[in-house]
This record gives structure tokens, C-alpha cells and sequence, in this order.
């Protein structure tokens, strides 16, 4: 269901090392807060938590590291290679993201800002979109993702495609936008563009999503 009150959501996404994180912070320069999905996952995986132990029932003590925490690299080399056991972990997760990223938008709607932001590599792929009244993608060419996962996260080039390949093509993502912010600039290209889109959703002078 979308919400038509304001303050609005923004649902802030992008592929693998496109650069949501760094046009949220740019936003937090605005005064603007936002939940991230990919630190909510982090959060329902942790020690104690019940995800944790439903993964470690289905793949065993390999994902596990010797401290008990989930061993990230382990899990992250069987989904992506393996798209039957990436639904299952999605069909374990994703309820619970979902849950506690409701709780984190009702928390900041209630908060001053004049609108928020939902940043989720996910949002077009799950059911996260309907928590979200408008959808600014952040978009940068194939090549330079594959180039900055690969600096970034330390993996390899045929790693940063099978993680490309679990989510939504770069062209059927932009079908999808209200707005598309391009990172393939510098900084102060970035910063004009937040800039330009802060001043309008301020306004809040556009239609909803449909
Ligand atoms: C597989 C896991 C353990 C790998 O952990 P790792 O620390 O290496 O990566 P991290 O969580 O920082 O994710 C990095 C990026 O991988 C991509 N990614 C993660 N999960 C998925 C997925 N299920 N499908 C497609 N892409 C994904 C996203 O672009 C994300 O930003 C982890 O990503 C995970 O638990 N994924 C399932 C939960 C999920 O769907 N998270 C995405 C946010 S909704
Ligand atoms: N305009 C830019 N120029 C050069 N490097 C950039 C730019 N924007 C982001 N980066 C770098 O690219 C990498 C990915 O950026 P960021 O972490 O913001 O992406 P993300 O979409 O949040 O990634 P993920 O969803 O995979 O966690 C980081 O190392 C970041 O410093």
C-alpha cells in the first residue's frame, strides 16, 4: 500500500556498489534521515537473533564462523552461485527486514523531516517498493559497478556479475524510476543532483508514484 500523508518515503536503490550509501549521506548533509536495508539485514542475522539460527540449521556449521557470528563470505559464495538457496534465504530474511525497516520509517515519520529515505539494494525485487512513495534509482554504467565491487569488496570480477545477475537488469530498473541520479561523476556532479532533487521533494509539488 503506498502512503499518500506526508512526510513522504523515498525509496533510494540502485545495484551492487552503485552508490546509494554515498547519495544518503548526501542527503544527511540536507538534514534528510534514511534506514538502509543492507544494515537491517546485518541487525536479523546477528547472534541471538532466530534468522541466524534458521540459517545455521539449513546450511550447517560452513557458514558459521568459530565465534558463532554469521560468516558472511561463506554464505555470500553459496547464494550467489545458487539461486534456490538465495530464495530460501530471502524467503527467511526479507519478512523480517521488511518488519523492522515498518518500524524505522513510522519512527522517522513521526520525527521533523520533511521526507526520508528507504535505501535498499532490493526495493524493486521484494515487496519493498510499496513502502515507498516515490523511487529515485541511482544509476551508473555495468562496467563501473563491476570495477568499484571489485575495489570496494575485495571479490572478483566473476563474483560482482553473479551478484549483477541476482538483481534486477540495469535497464528494466530505470523503467521503473521516478528519478535516476548518475554516479558515473565526481562528487560535486553527485551533490548538484541531490541538491536539485532535495529542493523538490520539499516542494512536494509531483504527483505520487502510481
Ligand atoms: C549473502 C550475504 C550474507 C552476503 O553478505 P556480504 O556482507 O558479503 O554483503 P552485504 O550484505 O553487504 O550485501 C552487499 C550487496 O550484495 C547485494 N545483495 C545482498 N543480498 C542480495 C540478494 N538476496 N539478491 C541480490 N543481491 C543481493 C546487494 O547489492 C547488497 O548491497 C548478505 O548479503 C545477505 O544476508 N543477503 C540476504 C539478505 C538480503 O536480501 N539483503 C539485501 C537487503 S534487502
Ligand atoms: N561518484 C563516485 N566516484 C567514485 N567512487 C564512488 C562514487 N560514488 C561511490 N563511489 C565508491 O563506490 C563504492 C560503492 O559506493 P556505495 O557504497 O555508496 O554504494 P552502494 O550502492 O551503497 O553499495 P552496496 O549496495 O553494494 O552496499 C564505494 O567504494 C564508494 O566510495
Amino acid at each position: 500500500m503506498s502512503r499518500t500523508t506526508h512526510p513522504l518515503t523515498i525509496g533510494v536503490t540502485g545495484g551492487i556498489a552503485s552508490g546509494k550509501s554515498t547519495v544518503a549521506r548526501a542527503f544527511a548533509a540536507h538534514g534528510i534521515p534514511w534506514v538502509d536495508a543492507d544494515d537491517v539485514a546485518r541487525e536479523i542475522v546477528e547472534p541471538g537473533e532466530p534468522a541466524l539460527a534458521e540459517i545455521a540449521a539449513h546450511f550447517g556449521e560452513r557458514i558459521l564462523q568459530p565465534d558463532g557470528r554469521l560468516d558472511r563470505r561463506a554464505l555470500r559464495e553459496i547464494v550467489f552461485n545458487d539461486s534456490e538457496e538465495r530464495r530460501w534465504l530471502e524467503s527467511v530474511t526479507h519478512p523480517r527486514i521488511r518488519e523492522r525497516l515498518s518500524e524505522h520509517l513510522d519512527a522517522m515519520a513521526r520525527g521533523p523531516a520533511p521526507y526520508h529515505l528507504l535505501v535498499s539494494p532490493l526495493l524493486l525485487e521484494s515487496s519493498q517498493h510499496e513502502m515507498v512513495d516515490r523511487i529515485v534509482i541511482v544509476d551508473i554504467p555495468e562496467a563501473l559497478q563491476i570495477q568499484r565491487t571489485v575495489e570496494r569488496d575485495g571479490v572478483d570480477e566473476d563474483q560482482a556479475r553473479a551478484i549483477i545477475a541476482a538483481q534486477m537488469p540495469r535497464a528494466e530498473r530505470r523503467k521503473r524510476a521516478d528519478d535516476i541520479i548518475d554516479n558515473s561523476g565526481d562528487d560535486e556532479a553527485l551533490a548538484r543532483q541531490v541538491a536539485d532533487l532535495d529542493r523538490r521533494y520539499r516542494q512536494s509539488g509531483f504527483p505520487p508514484s502510481p
